[in-house]
């Protein structure tokens, strides 16, 4: 099928998508656009659904319900529910980037980008070993493939390792090499699952830069999953977020942040980076406002249904908006918005609460800057809790949790490091470390895998640690606080 194509038409149209597993409704009726040539940003906590939408729209799931529908730049259209994999690949030109890394690591970081050629350079080669002794088009096919893998060398900025194995880069480099490959086979829409995880702040902006490349330059349109709010928020031209396989919510990054469904479902992020989260919104109402303490019925201390609040609460956001949770649904299903009149005078005194809890903010703060401060003084242990050496640290107690080999009664000097200048630790996780006897950078970069199963069991982690590679972060973090011992650093990690 054919059609007249405008920019203004989607590239991929989803349309009351369903997936069920058994009796489990992973996505219900969903419906989202990507647009053509933007970055759409595809949200939402664990499980919500997300990589289940990439699976389906790269065929790997067949749906059980609704329409993908897919609009190329000369306007053929392929409807990808009905497509085999390979064909979607092939005929629709989308590629994807799984969560887990998928180089060939023994091959050079060059022959990763040729091989993602290889179906072209056979048809240029006719099939025949003819074409291969240089017969017909294939000598020029493989020049062209040369160039084109050295160009997005270049991009990636990967050419002074192109005779190194993939598996020999770093992280973060093997995450653009993926991207780079991708790339190789001139996507019209590149399908990237996670491609932040695990990746330092210096990466995380080389990745940012490769994919702001890719869209200002190529014309290629980008979906991305993503939990990393910080490559979120600074790439998207477009945000969908889901929770429990339903869209809550669907805007530009502005409307999305200030959604009070996309708060209430904490912006996609394990419970344990609630709080982080909120600050990081700097939505200082609706800090202030869940932060009083956990709902009864969940019990202390239980899961992120209790960190939305009590029940049956009401808050006032910002914006103006009266928000009341109700019990019995979801976290963002709990949420109703309502407009308030007079949303200024509406408001509470909480927002001065949170922040005469902040560091005083330079004169012209912005509310960025001051919900970084507030961040800095919130994550200070020694400005909270009782010096660590008074602190009791748990006895050698049951079940995995007692395999953290390395715990210290206090720290050192009675001074923790920064444990947030670990990507992945936010205040709540420091805490929580802190109170487990893990003060320091160093002792965090000598855990073992018992250690760390440990501790992901104590943190109600799942592979996270291993995921967002703390014991390398931990490492040279380890290793720069040795050179400054009596300095402690703050800020943004
Ligand atoms: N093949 C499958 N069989 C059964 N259940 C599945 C399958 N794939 C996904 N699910 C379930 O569907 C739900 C959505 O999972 P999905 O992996 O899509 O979530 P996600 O948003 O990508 O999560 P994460 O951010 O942790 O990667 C989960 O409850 C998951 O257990």
């Amino acid at each position: 099928m054919s059609a007249t194509i405008t920019t203004e038409m989607p590239i991929l149209r989803v349309e009351h998508l369903s997936m069920k597993f058994g009796g489990l409704v992973a996505i219900g009726d969903l419906s989202f656009d990507v647009r053509r040539g933007e970055i759409t940003a595809l949200i939402g906590p664990n499980g919500a659904g997300k990589t289940t939408v990439f699976n389906c729209i790269t065929g790997f799931y067949k749906p059980t319900e609704g329409m993908i529908r897919f609009t190329g730049r000369e306007g053929n259209e392929f409807l990808l529910e009905r497509l085999p994999d390979f064909q979607i690949t092939a005929k629709a030109k989308v590629a994807r980037t799984f969560q887990n890394i998928r180089l060939f690591s023994g091959m050079t970081v060059l022959e990763n980008l040729l091989v993602a050629q290889h179906n072209k350079l056979m048809k240029a080669s006719g099939y025949t070993i003819l074409g291969l002794l240089g017969i017909g088009g294939y000598p020029k096919a493989a020049a062209e493939s040369i160039e084109k893998a050295k160009h997005w060398l270049e991009k990636a900025d990967l050419t002074d390792r192109a005779d190194d194995p993939a598996g020999d880069l770093p992280y973060g480099a093997q995450r653009r090499l993926e991207i780079a490959r991708a790339m190789c086979t001139d996507p019209e829409l590149l399908c990237l699952d996670e491609p932040a995880a695990g990746l330092n702040p210096k990466e995380s902006l080389a990745l940012n830069a490769l994919l702001n490349d890719i869209k200002a330059n190529t014309g290629t349109s980008i979906l991305l999953i993503e939990h990393d709010m910080s490559v979120v928020m600074e790439i998207s031209d477009h945000i969908v977020v889901l929770e429990y396989g339903r869209k809550i919510s669907d805007g530009t990054p502005e409307e999305v942040r200030t959604d009070p469904r996309v708060i209430a479902a904490y912006l996609g992020v394990d419970d344990e980076e609630v709080e982080e989260v909120l600050i990081e919104v700097g939505d200082e109402d609706v800090i202030e406002q869940l932060d009083t303490g956990p709902d009864a019925d969940h019990g202390p201390e239980a899961s992120s249904s209790m960190l939305a609040g009590p029940v049956n609460d009401t808050v006032v956001h910002g914006n103006g908006e009266r928000v009341t949770v109700e019990k019995g649904a979801g976290k963002a299903a709990q949420v109703k918005p309502q407009q308030v009149a007079g949303s200024t005078a509406a408001r509470k005194p909480a927002a001065k609460a949170a922040k005469a809890k902040a560091e005083p903010a330079p004169k012209a703060a912005t509310p960025a800057k001051q919900a970084g401060a507030a961040k800095a003084a919130k994550a200070s242990p020694a400005s909270k809790a009782a010096p660590a050496s008074e602190k009791p640290i748990p006895a050698a107690g049951k079940g995995k949790e007692a395999g953290i080999s390395n715990r210290l009664p206090a720290a050192r000097g009675g001074k923790a490091d920064d444990l947030q200048l670990i990507k992945g630790i936010g205040p709540v996780n420091e805490k929580k470390l802190n109170a487990h006897g893990i003060y320091h950078f160093d002792q965090i970069a000598a855990w073992k895998k018992a250690d760390i199963a440990a501790a992901e069991a104590y943190l109600a982690f799942d592979g996270r640690i291993a995921r967002e590679d703390w014991i390398s972060q931990a490492k040279v973090l380890a290793r720069k606080a040795a050179s400054a011992p009596a300095t402690r650093r703050g800020g943004r990690k």
